[in-house]
């Protein structure tokens, strides 16, 4: 059981597990089992702080996407956290293995950063990252260390990996609203579960965080996610064309090898008061049961 520091990424080793965390976004860039890997990182990812990584698990803070919304309408698509450099703490428990990073106005990408309400607001952000043998738990604790109010979105933009998209599943959606932000629709999910044959980008919104959401690939379970506090998922595959069209998306045909199923805040603004925390964990992991869970 080792954690390593690189210099530019952090290391977690378990006999059969690892993770690789770059400092850079605080991004989960690999996570292996019995060196299989676990999420999708592509072959183009900037790893040098000179773009968001597209892959593993970017952290998206203080907004989802665009708004238009009084502080936000300035801010780049997903915020400053994923393209801020976050400072390291070091390992905080042993068992299980647990490292933390920290990002607050100090170590923000300024440029981005300052965007954010004219970067008035002060605030903590302790990023924690959890191995076990057979999961992955990603924890965040907003804390708002200013003298006025302020609102945010939390996401984990998490990349799954799977070996193909068109024989996956992803059950426990039916009966949810759902926001299409290709369509721009609200409509509920009257599917029994999400099938993949297209481009694909929907919030589902406050999903009970009693859900679990089980990726099945041809009958078997290959990742599960449990949610503490996040009640909306985004289900996001950029299919041909769209990925077709991001210069850092490699190979082209990755999209086949990758779902994002992304546990987050988004469908409102979270508002933390003066010393107020916020917290919230995405954990990943195995296991064989197909759970189908009625609305
Ligand atoms: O290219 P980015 O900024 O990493 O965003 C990727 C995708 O992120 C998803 O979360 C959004 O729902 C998509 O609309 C977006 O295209």
């Amino acid at each position: 059981m080792s954690a390593e520091d690189t210099g530019s990424t952090v290391v977690l080793s378990l006999p059969s597990a690892k993770v690789e965390i770059l400092k850079y976004g605080a991004t989960v860039i690999s996570w292996t089992i019995a060196g299989k890997e676990q999420l999708w990182t592509s072959t183009a990812a900037k790893l040098d702080g000179s773009k968001p990584v597209r892959g593993g698990i970017p952290l998206v803070f203080p907004v989802f996407g665009k708004s238009s919304a009084e502080g936000f309408a300035d801010l780049p698509q997903h915020g400053f956290a994923r393209n801020s450099t976050w400072e390291f703490l070091g390992v905080t428990k042993s068992e299980p293995l647990t490292v933390q990073f920290a990002l607050s106005p100090a170590e923000a990408n300024k440029e981005v950063y300052s965007k954010w309400d004219n970067g008035d607001n002060d605030f903590t952000l302790i990023f924690s990252v959890e191995l076990k043998p057979d999961s992955l738990s990603t924890k965040i604790e907003v804390e708002n260390t200013d003298k006025h109010a302020w609102k945010f979105n939390w996401l984990f933009h998490t990349y799954l990996g799977i070996n193909e998209i068109e024989d996956t599943l992803v059950n426990n959606l039916p009966g949810e609203t759902c926001y299409d932000q290709l369509l721009k629709e609200t409509y509920e999910e009257k599917a029994p579960a999400i099938t993949f044959s297209e481009e694909t980008d929907r919030i589902y919104k406050e999903v009970s965080t009693e859900k679990l959401l089980q990726v099945i690939e041809l009958g078997k379970v290959v990742h599960n996610v449990r949610r503490e506090n996040l009640p909306d998922v985004v289900v996001w595959n950029p299919w041909i064309a769209k990925s077709g069209g991001m210069g850092d998306f490699e190979p082209k045909s990755g999209y086949h090898n990758m779902l994002c199923i992304e546990p987050g805040h988004v469908h409102d603004f979270v508002e933390l008061k003066p010393g107020e925390k916020w917290e919230a964990t995405q954990t990943i992991y195995k296991g064989d049961d197909i759970k189908l869970q009625s609305i």
